[in-house]
């Protein structure tokens, strides 16, 4: 048994953790969380909402976990969030291609086209796992799942695989909730939904699981971080790009260096990864188990411009991504722009000014053969452009002859043919800007197992979770030494009074005591509580402290608060 068994035993006998659909043969990545995996992973999001709702100022929003095709399509999931997916030819088994690649043999596939994949699998003579049998061809397969809003045929939909986009497209109205001033904070946590093609890691990769989502609006110039001194001195083991390019290993550094030597790409990144470092370690994740990796220029969405994952180590399947951060620019706020025909630009006041502006449009007698149905699209995205970014396609156009915009997944290129362009002077008192977001996502499921494998402790005569008292499911077991002499009620009352002041506390009064501790102690429970014979003289308890073991006589009136000390971290 090695570690991952372990702790996904202990899991699974004591309430954390079981497999889904259990009793109709289950179905590989999905799973449901027991009654202590539920106050746990709850502990866990409190904790999250402390930090980034409380402490930061964000709002949180809840939107459907139905999300209709139009959505998706813009976002540019409906076309590329694929991952290649190939065929056992003969037991018909499917894998994902880049991960039976990277199994067997040494290759970096990440910028791999699907025919370059398939080429390596035929040169490296890559088999079946399962059955040695030969791969078919390598194809794309869509990571969402498919439903239907509504009777009959209806209209299409997806579950969402990502809870961003709910926040994008209500930008309109969470702007003029902050009142339109930049920056500002939105997080949402909430089920996605991936069907991976073949998800053999238990928990680390689901098909149903939750992410905990910020998207921080900013002005596109200013992602310096009002607070950045505050976190500027933290030293965190980096694995920039460039160190894995060349082959180094991690550095410890601190942020404020990282930024300046543009390692790290703003102070914003960087505050969100001190921010993400300081709630790992709040929950009990090992501080020296966590890295920050830098993604490769390959590996990064076309649109984003920096991203680090914050990457935990565990015994069986190493540095797992278990947050990114990412710097991913005006990319969606632009692309639902192009798509919905709504302006999701903020008015940034400034002094009064007078300006040269474009009015650019479309010349239609030429777009409309070329473009086809995107023409709708690219007007849009020109009739919402603001005065700097209408100077820059100008610049661009008069320097190159054309100009290329990206709109979602597509890009066009435009000339002058394509565009009537008539220069005006007019008084601003301010621009419109899209913003850029950086994006915090954690995956609170990976980041609940690495948790429950961090906190797995052995000794000679027991095996225990040594959860923090903040964060453990249950608080106190209230035990009465023997069932007799009044003992039973007075543990049941303890417990009762424990409960009442929002203590979450169990009573337990079978087997030895030795027994009972043990139990308590595998479930992570921090402190034992014991009535004995010297409580019905003096009304003190004995209080057990789970990893030391040492117990002290506290008197039942001053029980509440003795724990509340120990327990919470205000
Ligand atoms: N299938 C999954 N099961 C559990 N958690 C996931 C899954 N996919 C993503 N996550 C979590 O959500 C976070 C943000 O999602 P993101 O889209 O960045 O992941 P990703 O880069 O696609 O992950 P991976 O490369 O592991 O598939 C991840 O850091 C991870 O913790």
């Amino acid at each position: 048994m090695d570690l991952y068994d372990k702790v996904m035993d202990l899991a699974k006998r004591r309430g954390y953790l079981w497999s889904s659909f259990e009793i109709y043969g289950g179905i590989a990545g999905f799973v449901d969380y027991g009654p202590l995996g539920c106050l746990l992973k709850n502990n866990i999001i409190n904790k999250f909402r402390e930090r980034f709702i409380v402490k930061e100022g964000f709002y949180e929003i809840e939107s459907p976990t139905v999300t209709p095709y139009e959505v998706l399509k813009a976002s540019g999931h409906v076309d590329n969030f694929t991952d290649p997916i190939v065929e056992c030819k003969n037991c018909l088994e499917n894998f994902r291609a880049d991960h039976i690649i990277e199994e067997q043999v040494d290759i970096d596939t990440e910028s791999l086209s699907l025919k370059e994949l398939e080429e390596v699998i035929k040169k490296y003579n890559i088999r079946c796992p399962k059955c040695g049998g030969e791969f078919g061809e390598v194809k794309k397969f869509n990571l969402m799942f498919v439903t239907s809003i509504g009777p009959g045929k209806g209209r299409r939909g997806f579950l969402r695989p990502e809870t961003a986009q709910g926040i994008f497209i209500q930008f309109k109205r969470l702007a003029q909730f902050f009142r339109n001033k930049l920056p500002f904070g939105v997080v949402q946590i909430g089920k996605s939904y991936r069907n991976e093609i073949s998800p053999r890691q238990g928990v680390i990769r689901l098909r149903e699981f939750t992410q905990a989502e910020i998207e921080y609006f900013v002005h596109p110039e200013k992602k310096e971080h009002e607070k950045f001194d505050e976190v500027k001195d933290l030293i965190l083991p980096l694995l920039p790009a460039e160190h894995q390019l060349e082959g180094k290993g991690i550095i410890k550094m601190s942020l404020g260096e990282a930024v300046d030597k543009g390692i790290i790409r703003h102070q914003t990144i960087a505050y969100f990864m001190a921010q993400t470092m300081k709630f790992l370690e709040e929950i009990g994740i090992d501080r020296e188990k966590i890295r920050f990796r830098q993604h490769l220029p390959n590996e990064m969405a076309h649109y984003a411009i920096d991203c680090w994952d914050a990457e935990i180590y565990t015994e069986r399947f190493g540095w797992i991504e278990c947050v990114g951060i990412a710097d991913r620019t005006d990319y969606d706020l632009k692309s639902h722009m192009a798509h919905s025909g709504e302006d999701l630009s903020v008015f940034v006041e400034g002094e009064e000014r007078e300006v040269e502006d474009y009015e650019i449009e479309l010349n239609y007698k030429v777009v409309g053969k070329i473009f086809k149905k995107d023409t709708k699209v690219i007007e849009s995205y020109l009739k919402n452009l603001g005065v700097s970014d209408k100077e820059k396609l100008v610049k661009e156009l008069n320097e190159k002859g054309e100009v290329e915009i990206c709109i979602g997944d597509k890009s066009f290129k435009l000339t002058n043919e394509h565009l009537k362009i008539e220069k005006v002077k007019r008084v601003i008192k301010g621009e419109k800007v899209v913003p850029h977001v950086i994006e915090p996502s954690f995956g609170i499921d990976r980041i609940f197992y690495c948790l429950l494998e961090h906190s797995y402790r052995e000794e000679e005569d027991r095996a225990y979770l040594d959860l923090k008292p903040e964060i453990a499911p249950i608080k106190a077991y209230v035990f009465p030494l023997v069932n007799r002499e009044g003992m039973p009620e007075l543990a049941k009352r303890i417990r009762d009074m424990l409960r009442e002041n929002k203590i979450i506390a169990e009573y337990d009064d079978s087997g030895a005591i030795g027994r009972r501790y043990m139990r308590a102690d595998e479930i992570g429970v921090p402190f034992c509580i014991t009535v004995d014979g010297q409580t019905l003289k003096d009304n003190t308890v004995t209080v057990r402290d789970r990893n030391t073991r040492e117990q002290e006589r506290v008197k039942i009136e001053e029980l509440v608060d003795y724990l509340r000390s120990k327990i919470s971290s205000l």
